[in-house]
């Protein structure tokens, strides 16, 4: 990516990619924090698209802006300059059809599993209907947790939870989910379950992901396309398609192909510092 084409202004439409009208285009955001005695440059200036549909993974070292970009995309907090569209608008504020699954639950400890899925209904439309039961209750069957609806929090395992998050931002209509480090805090085994699942709910449900994660073999298994950034100030310094074929399965990550694609993320992230 080249820094004058990050740096023109912003018109929607913006610039196509070739493919097809994207839903989100970040378009040359950049971001400092004042709050503290010294400004903290986070984000440099960043411009991605990402496809209806599409799976994208961002990688980076620590510090370098992920979690800030994720946040801005997601209208939690504003870019000094640049703009957020998705599907065509601009992002001011979060968006009913974004939803963000973090590495932490925050589910509700006094509720149960299902009440937890409906909460954001509740809040919503400051009352659950029978409908809303049901459909939670299919999400709940479809993330694997057929069953457990009545269970509270505490009685459930890392992965479980993550499931329980998962159905609840599928319930809320989300389109786009922005993910943030989702599977860092699970065990290795537990996390290529969660990954599979991802992959399954994604095929079908037709859902748009961008994800942060620190894991190259998460990044390069799950996405269409594999973003790298820089050093704070982040910006993209290099963005990698991933062409394994769908569905993706646990062997390809011992193939040729698997192996190739995660040699040169590793290069570019060698280019630009560690991960963490
Ligand atoms: N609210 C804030 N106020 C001040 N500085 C902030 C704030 N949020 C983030 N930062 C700073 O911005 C920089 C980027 O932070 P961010 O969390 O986006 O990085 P990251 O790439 O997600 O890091 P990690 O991989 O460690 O999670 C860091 O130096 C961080 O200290």
């Amino acid at each position: 990516m080249n820094s004058s084409s990050n740096e023109r202004a912003v018109e929607w439409p913006p610039p196509s990619s070739g493919v097809g009208q994207p839903l989100l285009v970040v378009d040359g955001v950049g971001k400092s924090f004042t709050e503290g005695p010294t400004p903290i440059r986070a984000l440099q200036t960043v411009s991605l698209q990402v496809q209806p549909g599409e799976i994208v993974c961002l990688l980076g070292p620590s510090g370098s802006g992920k979690s800030t970009l994720l946040r801005i995309v997601g209208g939690l907090i504003r870019p000094d300059r640049g703009r957020v569209w998705f599907d065509g608008q601009p992002v001011q504020e979060p968006h009913p059809s974004m939803g963000f699954i973090f590495q932490s639950t925050n589910l509700m400890p006094w509720r149960t599993v299902l009440d937890n899925v409906l909460l954001p209904v509740e809040v919503q439309k400051g009352r659950v209907e029978a409908r809303d039961r049901e459909q939670a209750q299919e999400l709940l069957a479809l993330v694997g947790l057929d069953g457990f609806s009545h269970l509270y929090p505490r009685q459930l395992s890392g992965g479980m939870a993550q499931r329980v998050v998962l159905a609840r931002t599928l319930l809320h209509g989300a389109r786009l989910l922005l993910m943030d480090e989702p599977f860092g805090a699970l065990d290795a085994l537990t996390r290529e379950r969660m990954n599979l699942e991802l992959l399954r709910i994604h095929r079908l449900q037709a859902k748009t992901i961008l994800m942060v994660t620190h894991s190259i073999a998460e990044a390069v298994f799950l996405a269409d396309r594999v973003l790298v950034m820089s050093e704070r100030p982040g910006r993209i310094v290099a963005q990698l398609p991933v062409d394994l074929p769908r569905p993706r399965t646990i062997d390809m990550m011992a193939g040729e192909a698997f192996g190739r694609l995660t040699l040169q993320v590793r290069r570019y992230i060698g280019e630009v510092g560690e991960l963490d």
